[in-house]
């Protein structure tokens, strides 16, 4: 699904990544764990193709990532994102928020993926009238409206409290039962417990 080959990466000459080596497969959950500062964030944001490596080649399902010719409507059809903060808009509801990132979603699926996520009953809310857990369930929404093959998650649930935590890792679990990979940055050891596969990123290496 997704290789990366010799990725190494510098900002402005300091080393934050150094040579390397992954293989990714369909439905695998991946979490990448590791200190602070350790190059976490910009594994991510190369394997997701927000951050161009300094050296190294990328491959979605055989395709170099450098070959590809439409990056938008690639990610657009293949790639979801989760940040730390749920970056949604304030001033639409949540089932707005989702409907813009996807206008011709049905409603059918909209109603899956909002039950599936138990965020049904409150569709109607604004960001700031649900709690924390209940606005990150409403971006991983965001994400999946798309369908995406691969959803890319950086400390989703830093900001969460350790139920509502577990239940966002759960529901990763579940979504790469049904064949999406999901690649999650994270501090928390414990719930990586819950992945495929961890792999630690120490001094920009993964060990
Ligand atoms: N935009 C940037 N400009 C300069 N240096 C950066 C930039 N982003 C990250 N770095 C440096 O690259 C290294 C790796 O940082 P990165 O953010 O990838 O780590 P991380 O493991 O995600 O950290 P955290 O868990 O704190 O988010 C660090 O030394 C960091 O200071």
């Amino acid at each position: 699904m997704l290789k990366a080959s010799n990725i190494s990466h510098n900002y402005n000459g300091d080393i934050a990544l150094q040579n390397i080596n992954l293989e990714i497969k369909k439905g695998e959950f991946i979490c990448l764990i590791g200190e602070s500062g350790s190059g976490k964030t910009t594994l991510l944001s190369i394997l997701s193709t927000l951050l161009k490596p300094k050296e190294g080649t990328l491959f979605y399902e055989e395709e170099q990532y450098s070959n590809i010719k439409n990056i938008n409507k690639f990610r657009k059809e293949n790639i979801g994102f989760v940040f730390q903060f749920h970056h949604l808009i304030n001033y639409l509801t949540l089932l707005e928020n989702v409907q813009l990132a996807n206008d011709l979603a049905n409603t059918k699926k909209i109603d899956e993926i909002f039950t599936l996520l138990d965020i049904q009953k409150i569709k109607s809310k604004y960001p700031t009238q649900v709690s924390g857990g209940q606005r990150q369930r409403a971006a991983i929404a965001r994400a999946l409206i798309n369908e995406p093959k691969i959803i890319f998650a950086d400390e989703p649930t830093g900001n969460l409290d350790s139920k509502n935590a577990q239940k966002v890792f759960k529901l990763f679990k579940n979504l790469s039962k049904k064949e999406t990979t999901i690649i999650v940055a994270t501090h928390n050891k414990d719930l990586a417990k819950m992945a495929d596969k961890i792999y630690e990123v120490k001094d920009g290496q993964i060990k």
